[in-house]
């Protein structure tokens, strides 16, 4: 029997590509896995989907078929600028888009690359602590996601434009985070014309007007800091800023018809969207999961004390000498996966998996979150232990298909290796230099752990603690 998939659950959309079952939009994720096994048909208006959940089937469609696979479902609203044509999260698999990727590759996250501008992290950093530092002088406590945000697009800006874009007293700065947060509610909204393809023209509830409206600002936001930077280029006295914008412009100078502006901006537009908020609520995360587990914090702050010792700040570089604070991102992010189901991929042709085929043209979501959580791969997977990757080689980097939060195959994440960078940099350096207490009446075993489901994974009540020196 080649032919046939299982029936889907009752399911509505909640935006664009995502579903909810019932009235729980929390338990989403685990009634997909639990109730429904490995493979799935969810079928509304004109739209067929398929969700995959376990390791074997991600294998499947990440490598044995990621050439039929590759290219994704666009949301409606990312049809706005045609940037589902430019953005290299979006565009189909194709000569442009293997430049991109080379480019992203080779030059803005390659090794040498990411040292060679890692002074731009650092400075974040020492401000993070700066930030913490005031809150535990006056006792206040903080919410971790604004810290992780702040800190997160300032280590994005500065690590493409040399500049800081959660610096609230400069109005681009400022803009710039309005039409951030706008695009991402518009993103979150389910869209009429996801479902109903042929009436996506019509634009019913105005969301591809608006996303134009957004995006074209955010693009002039662009324009001005390439503008800037190509006038500082024409002087003679100029010392590259080592950063992506720099990188960028130089290619474009050698061969303007692999790398022109509107592809520029396009890509630092999918560069901030998809980078910030992944960044931030992994790290929300993370400290969440430690505070509920004061054995795993206190055995990743022992490892900071060894390595890098009291007073002292922790570099990137420490980071390969310290496996528990390494084994906590991985734990966090195969727990929660801050894009459970992947970016959308679409069947390019009739794909057989196993006994079954997807069809032509369907969507194929891969449900990382259940594949993290999935008791055929992993022991005893609701527990919280760093122990699991001590001495373990499984990794996220796209070859262990039971824990996928990159992604994997073609569409990998192409910013895995700065977020592995920036994650362990910006946690190790909360762990380090504070001890964090729950705000009153909350106990590590009380502390709220539900998922809210959006966009992006996210904690249900934002973690608010009190920072106190060490
Ligand atoms: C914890 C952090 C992050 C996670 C978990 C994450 C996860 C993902 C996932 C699941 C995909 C889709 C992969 C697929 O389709 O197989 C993706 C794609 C992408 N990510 Fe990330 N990401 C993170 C951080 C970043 C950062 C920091 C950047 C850049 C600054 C970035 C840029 C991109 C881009 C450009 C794509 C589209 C790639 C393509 O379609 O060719 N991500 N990411």
């Amino acid at each position: 029997r080649t032919n046939r998939l299982p029936p889907g659950p009752p399911a509505i959309p909640i935006f664009g590509n995502l579903f909810q079952l019932g009235d729980k939009p929390h338990r989403t994720l685990a009634e997909l896995a639990k109730v429904h096994g490995d493979i799935m048909t969810v079928k509304f208006g004109q739209t067929t989907t398929i969700v995959l959940s376990s390791e074997t089937m991600a294998k499947e469609i990440l490598q044995t078929h990621d050439a039929i696979s590759c290219n994704r479902t666009v949301p409606d609203a990312l049809h706005a600028l045609h940037h589902h044509e430019a953005g290299i999260a979006w565009m189909p698999v194709s000569t442009t888009w293997r430049n991109l990727r080379k480019i992203c590759n080779l030059h803005i996250f390659a090794s040498q690359k990411l040292d060679a501008n890692q002074h731009l992290r650092r400075n974040k950093i020492e401000q993070l602590l700066a930030d913490v530092g005031d809150s535990s002088r006056i006792g206040e406590s903080i919410e971790i996601s604004t810290v992780a945000f702040k800190t997160t697009l300032n280590l994005i800006s500065n690590t493409i434009f040399s500049v800081d874009y959660a610096d609230s007293s400069s109005n681009t700065a400022l803009e710039f985070r309005e039409i951030l947060q706008v695009i991402k509610e518009e993103l979150g909204k389910a869209n009429f014309g996801d479902l109903f393809p042929t009436l996506a023209k019509l634009d019913l509830q105005g969301i591809r007007r608006r996303m134009a409206i957004h995006s074209k600002k955010m693009m002039n936001i662009f324009d001005k800091e390439i503008d800037k930077r190509l006038e500082l280029r024409k002087m003679t006295d100029y010392i590259p800023a080592q950063d992506f914008l720099d990188t960028l412009l130089q290619i474009s100078e050698d061969d303007n018809e692999e790398l022109d502006r509107n592809l520029i901006k396009h890509l630092f537009f999918d560069l901030f969207t998809a980078g910030t908020d992944s960044v931030t609520s992994t790290l929300e995360w993370a400290m969440a999961e430690l505070l509920h587990n004061p054995k795993a914090l206190q055995e990743v702050r022992r490892g900071l004390q060894q390595i890098i010792g009291k007073g002292n700040v922790l570099e990137e570089s420490n980071v390969t000498r310290l496996p528990y604070l390494q084994a906590i991102v991985k734990e966090t992010l195969r727990l929660h996966p801050p894009v459970p189901f992947l970016l959308p991929r679409k069947a390019e042709v009739d794909i057989k998996i196993h006994e079954f085929v997807i069809p032509k043209g369907a969507q194929v979501l891969i449900n990382a979150w259940a594949i993290g959580r999935d008791p055929n791969f992993w022991e005893e997977p609701e527990l919280f232990s760093l122990e699991r990757f001590i001495e373990s080689e499984i990794d996220v980097k796209g070859t262990n298909f039971g824990l996928i939060p990159f992604g994997g195959g073609r569409r990998i994440c192409p910013g895995l290796q700065l977020a592995i960078r920036m994650l362990p940099l910006m946690l190790g350096t909360l762990i380090h230099s504070f001890d964090w207490e729950l705000e009153d009446g909350v106990t590590p075993q009380s502390l709220n752990m539900d998922e809210t489901y959006g966009l992006i994974l996210q904690k249900t009540q934002p973690l608010k603690v009190i920072p106190r020196s060490i």
